[in-house]
This record gives structure tokens, sequence and C-alpha cells, in this order.
């Protein structure tokens, strides 16, 4: 593990993948102490600026003394931007061309890469999962093939994504948007356990919205367009988090019809009406059923070769940034219900465990009986076992110890009896209350 020189896109550490352990054995924690030893030392380390578009250093707000209401009471908190599609669809692509167009807007940012299996990426990553897992030696290690190798890579990533925030922490006050390019097949991030704890994760502290990239040419297909809208419906409401879509390659195609079959749905039946397969039956039967799903999206087109459409891409992101508010307002309100839950819980518990509790307020009635049972059993056994054979001469030990016996069945027989009187009691009380 190496700090990347000064001025370079911060790194976290490389996972500690012994090849040599090849067969069978798990792989390596991550190196959270490495990683916590990286947070300390990025306070004197710089980012590169230029690449990652951050703010130069001698901001004038920077000037403004530490305890100024100005600086402490407005909290900046930078987007976050998951961006998510299927493969080939151009997620990359999009997310080099959203970072040198809000470069040139003077925009700070950061770009995350979270795809272990990329082999190179066409922008300066802040973090870069690549740095932290070695895909190749998860996949060798866990007998795994390529996708396998990147969803374990993924979740072996996500445990330590706590890391990752502190790490963002550290720069967010001076950053307005943090891009996370995600690995090629969306389901590795969409339906393995890494992408909730991510998504999660990031909405619980940061603003956060969800980018969804479709590739236009081929959505020029209807069953094409329709799995890919059951796919972006599928992450909405897997996630709840606002979500935009980018239809990309418009340099190609006009992504014009893309709108008008998710605005008016006689259009698309129209076009359905022209096939008769199978296929677009289901089509048909299916895009009833999207409607709603459409009035809930905001969509741009966008092409990541020429840049066009950037400038409402950053709008509708911006868009949903106050979106996000709602979602947090709600999740503030279900994590407040969650805890309320709790502690009722905890109270019916407490509750229910003092009904329980003896007069002397120090063991509940039925542990005591059943210690009390269990020794008294067992003392009479060995003590009935002991005394059998009455030609064995009894040493002066032995004495002592069948009277220590006595005294202390004496001594379980009072608590047995005392305990029972109790029990007897609380239960005469419960009757009488029930009457
Ligand atoms: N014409 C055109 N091609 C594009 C555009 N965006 C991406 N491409 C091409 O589409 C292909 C896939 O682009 P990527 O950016 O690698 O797509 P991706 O979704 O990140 O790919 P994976 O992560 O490997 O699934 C590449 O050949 C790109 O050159 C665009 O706006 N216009």
């Amino acid at each position: 593990m190496s700090l990347p020189p000064e001025g370079d896109a911060i790194q976290l550490s490389k996972m500690d993948v012994d090849s040599s352990q090849s067969t069978g054995s798990a792989v390596d924690v991550p190196d959270n102490e490495a990683l916590k030893s990286i947070v300390e030392g990025m306070a004197s380390s710089s980012v590169d600026e230029n690449a990652s578009g951050a703010k130069p250093k001698a901001d004038a707000a920077d000037s403004i003394p530490s305890s100024s209401f100005a600086k402490t009471a407005i909290k900046k908190q930078p987007l976050c931007v998951l961006v998510l599609g299927m493969a080939g669809s151009g997620k990359t692509s999009v997310v080099r061309r959203l970072s040198t167009y809000l470069a040139s807007a003077r925009k700070p940012f950061h770009t995350i890469n979270l795809d272990p299996a990329v082999k190179s990426v066409p922008f300066m990553p802040y973090i870069d999962i690549r740095d932290t897992v070695n895909y190749k030696e998860v996949m060798k290690q866990y007998g795994l093939g390529p996708n396998g190798g990147i969803v374990t890579s993924l979740n072996l990533f996500s445990t330590m994504f706590d890391d990752v925030l502190k790490l963002i922490a550290k720069k967010e006050d001076h950053l307005d948007y943090i891009i996370f390019d995600t690995p090629g097949q969306i389901e590795v991030f969409n339906w393995s356990a890494s992408g909730p704890i991510i998504a999660g994760a990031l909405a619980s502290v940061y603003p956060t919205v969800i980018l969804y990239v479709v590739d236009t040419v081929r959505s020029n297909n209807t069953q094409t367009f329709m799995a890919n809208m059951l796919y972006a419906c599928s992450i909405l409401y897997k996630y709840k988090l606002p979500f935009i879509i980018a239809f990309n390659k418009i340099d190609i195609t006009d992504c014009k019809f893309a709108f008008e079959w998710m605005q008016d749905f006689e259009v698309f039946q129209d076009v359905l009406a022209e096939e008769s397969t199978f296929s677009s039956n289901l089509t048909r039967s299916m895009s009833l059923a999207l409607e709603e799903f459409y009035c809930n999206i905001k969509a741009c087109g966008v092409s990541s070769f020429t840049g066009e459409g950037m400038a409402d891409l950053v709008e509708k992101l911006a868009e949903g940034a106050i979106e996000y508010e709602e979602y947090r307002a709600e999740y503030e309100h279900l994590k407040e219900e969650s805890s309320k839950r709790r502690e009722e819980e905890k109270k019916k518990s407490m509750d229910k465990f003092k009904a329980d509790i003896t007069a002397d307020g120090k063991e509940p009635i039925s542990v005591v009986r059943d210690a009390i049972r269990n020794e008294t059993e067992m003392l009479v056994n060995n003590y009935q076992s002991d005394s059998g054979s009455e030609d064995e001469e009894l040493d002066a030990d032995d004495i002592e110890e069948t009277k220590e016996i006595e005294s202390f069945q004496s001594f379980l027989r009072q608590q047995k009896e005392k305990a029972e009187q109790q029990r007897a009691h609380k239960i005469r009380e419960q009757n009488h209350q029930a009457e």
C-alpha cells in the first residue's frame, strides 16, 4: 500500500490478497487500519484540483475564521450521483463527460470508481475500488467466474464503506458533486448486497440521486425499451431515491421517440400494434403498468461524445437534490418511528422482567426456583448414592461433609418453600385482580 504522490487522486489501500493462500481460504479482510492512516494522512495531502474539479484552496470562504457564524451556520453537502445502467449503455463515458462539463463550469466534484473489473478509467477517480480489491485474486481465491468475482469484490468493498464515507467527509465542504461509476453489469449493483448498503449509506448522510443511463440507439426497439424501463422501475422502487434517466448516445439517434413513448401511452401502443409477436403483447400489457412510474421520473437526452444535453442533465440533478429533501424527511421520520418502536419493545420487556422479580429484587423467581430444584435433586442423588453402602466406614471428613450437605439441603428447602409461597401469593394476587 502506498500513498499517491501529493496532488494525485487519493487512493484507498490495496486489499491484502495473499496469493499463497489460494486454495479455498478466505480473502483477507480489507485493511481498515491502513485506510484510517490514509484518512489521517489526507489532512495534510492535497487533491489534484484540476483533475477533480475541487475548488482552489485559497478560497475566500477559507479566510473566514472558523468561529465565524457564517461559516458554521450553513453546512454545504455534495450531491452524490450513483450512475447505473445496462452494460455498454455508456455509464463510464457519461461520468467522464459530466466531469469535463463540471470542471469547465468550475463546479467542484470528485469521481469514485466502483467497477473492479474495468481496465482503464477515463477520468481521475478520487477513490478507486481497484486500489482496494484485486478482482482477479478474488476470482482465484474463491474459485469464481468473472461475474461472481465482481459481485464478491464489490461486497468486500461495501464492508469498508464507512471508511469511504470518512474520506468523503474530509472533502465534503469543498465539493458540489460526488459521482459514482458502477460495474458494467447492472445486476451486480442492483441485486447484490453491496448496492443497497452503498446507496443506503450515502443517502443517510448526503443528498443522493440515481442517474440511470440508457442506450438510446438500442432502445429504439420496443422490447429493449420496455426491458430498460422495467429495470429502471425496479431500481426506483427499490432505492426510493430521486431518479433521473439519461438517454445517452443522442449523437446517433434522437431520443424524442423515447420521451413520446413515456409521455403518451397511445403512441407506444400504436408502435406495438404494428408488431404481432408474443413479446409485443407482453410489452403492451406491461406498458400500462408503467404509466405511474413515468410520472415519477425526470428524463433528459445526452451525448457523451459531443457533450450535448449536459446542461440539462445538471439541471435535472439539481431538481433531484431538491426532491431528495422529501426523501430525507421521510427517512428521518422512519428512523424516528423505528427508534420509538425499539424503545417501546425495550420498555415492555423491562416491565415483564420487573413483574417477574422477587420481593428482594434480586433474581426472577423462575430462575431461583429452577436453580434450587436442580441443586436439590443433584445433592439428594449424590447423598443417596454416597450413603447407599452402610458397611463403609465414615472418616471425619465424610461426617463433616454430610453435615454440610444436610444443612445446605435444609437451606435449599427453605428457599424453595419461600419461592413457592411467593409464587402462590403472586398467582393469588393475579386471580384477585382478574376477578
Ligand atoms: N456514439 C456514442 N457512443 C458512445 C456514447 N457514450 C458511450 N459510447 C460508446 O459506447 C460504448 C460503451 O461505453 P462505456 O462508457 O464503456 O459504457 P459502460 O456502460 O460504462 O460500459 P460497461 O461499464 O463496460 O458496461 C463505448 O464504445 C463508447 O465509446 C455516446 O454518447 N455516443
